[in-house]
């Protein structure tokens, strides 16, 4: 098969495997490229045997009874998407063991950021409130709520009515939530319950509702088991026995169809393998610039990156070149956050974990965000939790860290000590801006380097007779980057390829042994 028709093949299987209305082509190395779901992404996979959406799968995710049941425990429905405006309350502990370590203004700041990731939400109100313990009743003092209360109703009564007040703690008790909707008699939300609300509004996948689907649910057995640890006797309960059985049966049905679609993903990775594309996987938090990152890679106008937390929930495969022309995929995968509840992004770890089995993890920082070095760490501990849960180690030499953005950088002398000093050993961060495409170059030739060296691969020359056999072993075995008549001998090619130790010996054994 020569090169024109291999590359027609991959390119027709792919698109059998892509979702067109979700991605549009982009143009790489004269062919055009498309972005390939991940549960799809096997472009050269030539059995289509995916499973397909469910009825299952559609009834879980439109069930009316389990839909009054998500409403009342967090506020979350359809209805809420419409317009809403917002009083945000950050709430921090001043003194003690228990103080944040994020100073309580970029605490504001991502609980600002959160809202407006939510289309139509307004930030009417924006308040960071000191407060003793997180634990308390009402959360606040007498006297804060107090002044609280009069602050929106003021509001309330001048200008926009608000529709709900937004509390920026990880979750609030049941207790908590009742106590502060009475007081403040507007529908009271907080962390999880926004996020969840984002993350229902970017799933695209069906495998992403259903993640979506299965982090609700601790959500609100966590309230049920508030409200009946505080009010034995009091009679009133939470949940009917029905209404929990519906939620248990949920549940159970939820992780079934996952499992099934995870197999299919199983399978997939697998041939992916065989296939023997290297992959890189594209991690950081979140909106520091990962889809921008692999739009620039890969040149691919249809990727959007949204400035919106949580954007990216389904993790995809992009194809794109290295300079020596050898075909990679990058994997967009979904952001970190801190203050997220561990329950909540549990569901999203698996796709991590797939991520984490690619052979070069570039991580991507937003050096013009404040917090960059605590957004750093965390996801640097975050990857290392999900390491020794997985299959491989994360050694340096598998992990590129981007300082993107730098565009918006004044000077690189106002980048963070910590980023200055941050050596070839521990970790040279690449800085570039996915906007200008600043540094895009130097940081491919790295990802070359890292890729070629990871996978065992090395670019060479071969030269071949004309018409030989030897060069549909390479087109088949090796990536052929380009050829060229043998300015000294016109019976033979120049092939210029990379490939594996392993092929080269296979190459070596079939063909110049026998030649000698
Ligand atoms: N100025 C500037 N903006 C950038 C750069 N890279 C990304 N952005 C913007 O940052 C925002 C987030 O970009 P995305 O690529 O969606 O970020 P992400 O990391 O994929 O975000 P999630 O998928 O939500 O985790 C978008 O508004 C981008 O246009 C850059 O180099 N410079
Ligand atoms: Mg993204």
């Amino acid at each position: 098969m020569n090169r024109c028709l291999q590359l027609t093949h991959f390119n027709h299987s792919r698109d059998k495997y892509t979702d067109s209305s979700k991605y549009k082509s982009g143009r790489v190395a004269g062919q055009r490229q498309k972005a390939i779901a991940q549960t799809e992404d096997e472009g050269s996979v030539d059995e289509d045997d995916g499973p397909g959406e469910t009825n299952n799968q559609a009834e879980l995710i439109e069930d009316r009874e389990y839909d009054s049941v998500v409403s009342s425990a967090m506020h979350v429905t359809k209805r809420i998407l419409n317009v809403q405006h917002v009083a945000i309350i950050q709430p921090y502990i001043k003194w003690g063991p228990r103080k944040s370590p994020t100073k309580p203004e970029l605490l504001l700041q991502e609980a600002e950021a959160l809202v407006r990731s939510l289309p139509k939400w307004n930030i009417e109100l924006s308040m960071k409130v000191p407060v003793e313990t997180l634990d308390k009743r009402q959360l606040f003092g007498t006297g804060k709520l107090d002044e609280l209360k009069g602050i929106i109703q003021a509001r309330q009564e001048a200008g926009t009515p608000l529709t709900c007040v937004f509390i920026s703690k990880g979750t609030l008790s049941y207790n908590q939530k009742q106590t502060l909707e009475q007081e403040f008699r507007l529908p009271v939300m907080d962390r999880y319950s926004v996020v969840v609300q984002i993350l229902r509004l970017h799933a695209v996948s069906m495998e992403a509702k259903l993640q979506v689907a299965l982090a609700e649910l601790p959500y609100i057995w966590s309230q049920v088991k508030d409200h009946e640890g505080t009010s034995k006797g009091s009679g009133r309960i939470l949940l009917s026995d029905s209404q929990r059985q519906m939620l248990q049966l949920r549940e159970r049905k939820l992780r079934n169809e996952l499992t099934i679609i995870r197999s299919h993903r199983e399978l997939l990775r697998n041939r992916r393998r065989q296939k023997n594309f290297p992959v890189v996987a594209v991690v950081g938090y979140t909106n520091a610039g990962k889809t921008s990152l692999i739009k620039a890679l890969t040149e691919e106008q249809s990727l959007q990156p949204r400035d919106q937390l949580f954007a990216t929930l389904d993790v995809t495969a992009h194809a794109g070149l290295l300079p020596c022309r050898l075909e990679v995929l990058y994997m967009d995968t979904v952001g970190f956050m801190a203050d997220i509840p561990t329950g909540l992004i549990e569901c999203f770890v698996a796709t991590l974990e797939d991520a984490m089995l690619a052979d070069v993890i570039v991580h991507v920082q937003d050096m013009a965000h404040e917090n960059c070095v605590e957004q750093r760490v965390h996801v640097e501990r975050t990857l290392a939790t999900l390491m020794r849960n997985g299959e491989r180690s994360l050694a340096p030499e598998r992990v590129i860290n981007v300082g993107n953005k730098i565009d918006l950088v004044p000077n690189e002398a106002a980048l963070p000590q910590e980023h200055q000093t941050m050596t070839p050993e521990d970790g040279k961060l690449h800085l570039i801006s996915s906007r200008t495409l600043h540094g895009v170059p130097e940081l491919l030739t790295e990802l070359e380097r890292r890729v070629l060296r990871v996978t065992g691969r090395q670019r060479l020359v071969i030269r071949v007779p004309m018409g030989g056999p030897e060069m549909a072993w390479l087109y088949k075995n090796a990536a052929v980057t380009e050829t060229a008549a043998d300015p000294n001998n016109a019976e033979r090619l120049l092939v210029s390829a990379v490939i594996t130790e392993a092929k080269l010996q296979q190459f070596r054994h079939l063909f110049i042994r026998r030649r000698g």
